[in-house]
């Protein structure tokens, strides 16, 4: 059975909804699924925005036929060339013989990169646009703008002069597949979508904010009423919300004004005093605090939170001299991903030599504007009894942190 949904009057979503993939790109847990998200436009021309992961292609090509409504595609834009979207470029160019593939140049070479192109005689049917280039189908023009490294470097995104959709390859993207509701307005997109779409963000976007903020640039200058990303919901209403918040995730600055406690604890000790860090915070009047263990939160969890709050503590035990490994990993995530922008205090454990606060420290260092706090708590195997003036003043100082950007 077809499944699509009417987008406009001339555009329709012919995706697929991948229920079965437990790993995003083999890495990110996906419990909520994802949609992969391809466009017809029907206009005096047809075109496809993109295709699907091949293991969904025999749905994909009964979408896309019933969209179609018997015609034949004349284009097929490529806007990424990362296989969950491309993976059925070779089926569609069979199925449709006079269709030509439209994309970057470097979108053209990765095609023959990934796929035998010999098989839709490749030179024929290949057209490279480039920074501004239009596309006219009939009543629509298409705008064609290049943004590289959000997050590949052949990605760009099409504007739609008529209906004023821009196709966001996977700006704006999501993790979770869509139940039916493919518009953000007919879900509860802050509460069940939220934490997903800054996972995504975060997490394979994260790293290309400087490209992500030349891409938001690009799009102010646009009369945009149509969000139709590759991953996740299609925005049609509050788009400056959604906008705003890429704006602040590509800024690296926190969305909110809250204590995410990271903690690394082999017997529970570490966690002991990250929880009566957790205790006074709650006292001294902090509302947001969330805790999670390292060994059995995923990093891209982490990573999330991480760019969600403004103030980060991480609790570590030493481990062989050096950090503990779940906490090293997630030290260079943070590395890797850019983050930014953040306060940070830490608690440390070692029960002959502690040396996770001064190995965490050099690590942070080498991050961009993360501002540590001048003392941290040390702990020899337990927080003892009689330190609490020393916790109470830790906890107070990440309170008046909190309180001075305000
Ligand atoms: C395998 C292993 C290696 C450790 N290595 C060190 C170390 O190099 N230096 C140190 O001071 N403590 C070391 N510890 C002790 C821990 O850092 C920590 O003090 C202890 O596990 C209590 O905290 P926890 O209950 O939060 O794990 C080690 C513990 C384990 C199990």
């Amino acid at each position: 059975m077809q499944i699509t949904r009417k987008v406009t009057d001339d555009v329709v979503w012919a995706g697929c909804n991948d229920r079965r993939l437990a790993l995003f790109e083999n890495l990110f847990p996906i419990p909520r699924g994802v949609s992969y998200n391809s466009y017809v436009i029907l206009d005096e021309k047809t075109v496809l925005m993109d295709t699907v992961d091949s293991g969904m292609s025999q749905q994909f090509l009964e979408n896309v036929a019933y969209a179609l409504k018997g015609r034949s595609l004349d284009y097929l834009i490529v806007q990424h060339m990362e296989p969950d979207h491309c993976g059925t470029i070779v089926d569609i160019m069979r199925a449709y013989p006079q269709a030509k593939v439209v994309g970057s140049v470097k979108a053209l070479q990765m095609i023959g990169q990934f796929y035998d192109v010999s098989v839709f005689d490749a030179g024929e049917r290949m057209m490279a646009v480039k920074e501004g280039d239009t596309l006219t189908t009939g009543s629509h023009t298409l705008h064609f703008l290049m943004a590289p490294m959000v997050h590949w470097p052949e990605v760009m995104v099409t504007y739609d002069e008529k209906d004023k959709i821009l196709f966001a390859a996977d700006a704006f993207g999501t993790f979770g597949a869509l139940n039916g509701k493919l518009f953000s307005d007919e879900v509860d997109f802050e509460r069940e979508w939220l934490p997903d779409a800054r996972r995504y963000y975060a997490n394979i976007v994260g790293k290309y904010g400087v490209q992500v903020q030349a891409l938001l640039k690009k799009a102010a200058t646009l009369d945009i009423q149509m969000i139709c990303p590759l991953h996740g919901p299609v925005w049609r209403k509050d788009l400056e919300w959604f906008i705003d918040k890429y704006d602040k995730w590509s800024r690296y600055e926190p969305e909110n004004k809250a204590v995410v406690i990271v903690y690394g604890s082999i017997y529970g000790n570490t966690e002991n005093a990250a929880d009566a860090l957790a205790a006074r915070l709650t006292e001294k009047g902090v509302k947001d605090i969330k805790m999670y263990d390292v060994s059995r939160t995923h990093v891209s969890e982490l990573i999330s939170e991480i760019f969600r709050c403004s103030h980060v503590v991480l609790a570590c035990s030493t481990y062989n001299g050096g950090i503990y490994p779940p906490m090293a990993d997630l030290l260079e995530d943070m590395k890797a991903l850019s983050v930014q922008n953040r306060t940070v205090a830490l608690m440390e454990n070692g029960t002959w030599a502690a040396a996770s606060g001064r190995l965490i420290t050099a690590k942070l260092e080498e991050m961009k504007n993360i501002s540590l706090l001048d003392t941290k708590i040390s702990i020899k195997s337990t927080l003892q009894n009689g330190r609490e003036t020393e916790l109470d003043a830790f906890a107070q100082q990440i309170v008046e942190e909190m309180q001075d950007g305000e």
